[in-house]
């Protein structure tokens, strides 16, 4: 059975024997054809499932190395800021390993589904009368003044965990894709990408690096405006961050792959979380969908030859959030269908008699 990441990639990442490996099985999530993305555009469009982790995130694979490197440490206690996910995973994997989580998220921001997570698997859970930004910097100051250990992505650990993901898509794709497209938050996972694909490159394992492609939602996009953006706002709570932690080593690795970054709408962000359930049957939460919404812009303006290998990674399964699902476009419910128990009168609401 598939090992998780550390065990899988062991060769390749910055662990010894005195490492103990914590692992939930994270990593191998498939990488599918997404036909209906092809046709829309052209190109020839994977998506890199990451919703198929342990804890339903991409955030698993920069875990299982920060928590297996705490334990190495002799960590007791970690702590992290999160909008979310990386506090449903930091909780899983402290609670795995027998040490103790606290996570820190922005009140009344977090997605019903990993608030869950992170009060199940047993974390200290605070929610800080601030956003994520003043989150990360309490998170910052109490790991810099008391025995904790900070397991967000400004932690290296997380990126090198994460960059195993690049390894995986050249493993199944036989080279690196033309362009690699992602969502961007905190920019570690961009960075971790291109760190990935960069190693691929130097090993001889691919014949290029991947334009890397990174989206931020309109009303969240340091990175795309040149600023800190104090007052973040975006449906797409995942993302919802004004001073991304690794702004810096993004901004080399758009300038080292001929890279991107592009801010889309929320209500462009929604469209495309739409055409990814209900044309290519993958359910992702809304900040992960920006990389379908991203390709269908980029297209549509013209920037993708036509051909072109396209690895798009959704980062959240769409179970963390399934409220989107359940409106309509005008933001109104859903309205279940409700039938008597009798076939015929089924068969006629189906349109089958
Ligand atoms: C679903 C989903 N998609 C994309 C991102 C952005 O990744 P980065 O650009 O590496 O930050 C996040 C980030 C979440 C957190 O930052 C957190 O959980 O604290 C996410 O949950």
């Amino acid at each position: 059975q598939w090992r998780g990441v550390l065990n899988e990639y062991s060769d390749r990442l910055n662990i010894s024997a005195a490492t103990p490996i914590i692992t939930l099985g994270e990593g191998g999530t498939p990488l599918i054809p997404a036909a209906a993305l092809s046709a829309r555009t052209g190109a020839k469009v994977w998506i890199k499932f990451e919703g198929m982790n342990p804890t339903g995130s991409f955030k698993d694979r920069g875990m299982t190395m920060a928590i297996s490197k705490a334990m190495e440490d002799g960590a007791k206690a970690v702590i992290c800021a999160s909008t979310g996910n990386t506090s449903a995973s930091a909780a899983a994997y402290a609670t795995h390993a027998g040490i103790t989580a606290a996570v820190l998220v922005p009140e009344g921001k977090i997605a019903m589904g990993k608030l869950s997570q992170a009060v199940a698997h047993n974390a200290q859970l605070l929610q800080v009368q601030g956003n994520f930004d003043d989150c990360l910097d309490i998170a910052r100051d109490l790991a810099t003044n008391y025995p904790v250990h900070l397991v967000n992505s400004v932690n290296p650990d997380r990126i090198e965990g994460q960059k195993t993901a690049a390894f995986e898509v050249v493993e199944v794709l036989g080279d690196a894709p033309d362009f690699q497209f992602v969502p961007v938050g905190n920019a570690g996972n961009y960075t971790a990408y291109f760190r990935g694909y960069s190693e691929e490159v130097a090993r001889g394992a691919t014949t290029k690096l991947p334009r890397m492609f990174g989206f931020q939602a309109a009303g969240s996009a340091p990175i795309v405006l040149g600023h800190r953006v104090d007052h973040p706002d975006t449906l797409a709570s995942a993302i919802r961050i004004g001073n991304p932690a690794s702004w810096d080593l993004a901004l080399n690795a758009r300038e080292q792959s001929d890279g991107y970054f592009g801010a889309i709408t929320d209500a462009k962000i929604l469209e495309a979380h739409r055409i990814l359930s209900a044309e290519v049957g993958i359910f992702v939460e809304p900040a992960s969908a920006i990389g379908v919404a991203g390709l269908l812009e980029r297209a549509e303006a013209g920037f993708i030859p036509k051909g072109s290998t396209v690895v798009i990674t959704v980062t959240g399964h769409g179970l963390k959030d399934p409220q989107w699902a359940l409106r309509t476009a005008d933001g109104s419910d859903v309205v279940p269908t409700i039938v008597p128990v009798d076939t015929a009168e089924i068969a006629s609401v189906l349109g089958l008699a």
